[in-house]
């Protein structure tokens, strides 16, 4: 790499937001407001999107048409004679892995296509190396119906009200993360190491999510629910998350809120809170200004080409 660069901007063009696409289905609407978002806060970095082959291409070009770098993945599957366990939705999302090989990037934020970001995050790159950063998730919904958790009533949020039976079920369960937004850094290395415990860990209900949650279990590091607020903190723990107004990220995830298929039917959907989340998130999308002008930083250009880690002398610029 040229020496024309200052140290600073070389490390920021091994930096970048990734999220995760699968399918042929809507969930590019939601990569396609999470790439405006970014903008709209003007994160400093690049969005990958890791596609799994069967995106289509017209999809493929709406996301690079904003300016995402898109990166076709091979799927992840866990052991094939176990995936009955994980909750069949999900077992895609073990896929997620491979933005582990990405390793022209040293540090990656990770963000679901159901998360907006409102607020600048890129100080999340700044955090110490050697950890795994996440928000603490929350075991109330109906979703965690089959953990011994939700059946006495014990959530990690808020572990007062109810006495974890220790003498019966042994030790609480671990700080546990929302793997739908996480602070990572790539490595041949890890991505090894985690494909290779994945073959030896039989599936689980929310299958990679509970598989990082063991995988990074020594190093995981929580941070602020206002980098990664789980909807249903709203009605769940709403004295254990900021005002709204200071919540910078916004996780789409119960049941019902994905903006691009809201109804307001499901549980909780009818809120004057989630109403007004909703319709922030088409604020962004509708957004003409936000769209991709190809005027991004340098970084965007550079990753656009590939080429995330290499700056030509200003002279050449
Ligand atoms: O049909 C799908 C389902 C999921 N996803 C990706 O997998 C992530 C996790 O799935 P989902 O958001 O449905 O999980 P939740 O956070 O709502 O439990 C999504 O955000 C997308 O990035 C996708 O691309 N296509
Ligand atoms: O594959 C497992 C998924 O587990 C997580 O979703 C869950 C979690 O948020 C629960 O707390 C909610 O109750 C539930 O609705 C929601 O689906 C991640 O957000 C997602 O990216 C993905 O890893």
């Amino acid at each position: 790499m040229s020496s024309a660069y200052s140290s600073k901007q070389q490390a920021a063009a091994k930096r970048a937001y990734v999220t995760f696409l699968a399918g042929d289905g809507d969930y590019w609407k939601g990569v396609v407001g999470l790439a405006k978002g970014l903008r709209r806060v003007r994160s400093a970095y690049p969005l990958v999107v890791a596609v799994l082959p069967d995106v289509p291409e017209e999809h493929r070009r709406k996301l690079r048409d904003q300016g995402c770098v898109v990166r076709e993945i091979q799927p992840v599957y866990p052991p094939d004679s176990q995936t009955q366990f994980a909750m069949a939705y999900y077992v895609i999302n073990y896929s997620k892995l491979r933005i582990w090989e990405f390793v022209e990037y040293e540090r990656m934020v990770y963000l679901d296509a159901d998360i907006q970001v409102f607020d600048n995050i890129d100080e999340l790159f700044e955090l110490d190396k050697g950890r795994f950063y996440a928000v603490m998730d929350c075991f109330c919904e109906k979703t965690w119906s089959h953990t011994p958790q939700y059946k006495i009533g014990y959530c990690q949020q808020c572990p007062e009200p109810v006495a974890w039976p220790a003498a019966e079920l042994g030790p609480p369960p671990p700080l546990y993360f929302n793997a739908g937004m996480f602070v990572h850094e790539p490595s041949l290395g890890t991505a090894r190491d985690l494909l290779d415990a994945l073959v030896a860990t039989p599936p689980t209900p929310f299958a990679e999510q509970d598989f990082l949650n063991v995988f990074f279990r020594d190093v995981y590091t929580p941070i602020p629910p206002a980098y990664n607020l789980v909807l249903a903190m709203l009605w769940r723990h709403p004295d254990k998350m900021p005002e709204l107004g200071k919540v910078k990220v916004v996780h789409y995830c119960a049941a019902g809120s994905k903006p691009w298929r809201y109804t307001g039917q499901e549980p909780n959907m009818e809120r004057d809170d989630i109403k007004m989340l909703v319709t922030k998130w088409w604020d962004v999308f509708n957004d003409d200004t936000l769209d991709y002008k190809g005027d991004e930083p340098l970084l965007q250009a550079l990753a656009e080409a590939g080429a995330a880690n290499y700056f030509p002398a200003p002279s050449a610029a």
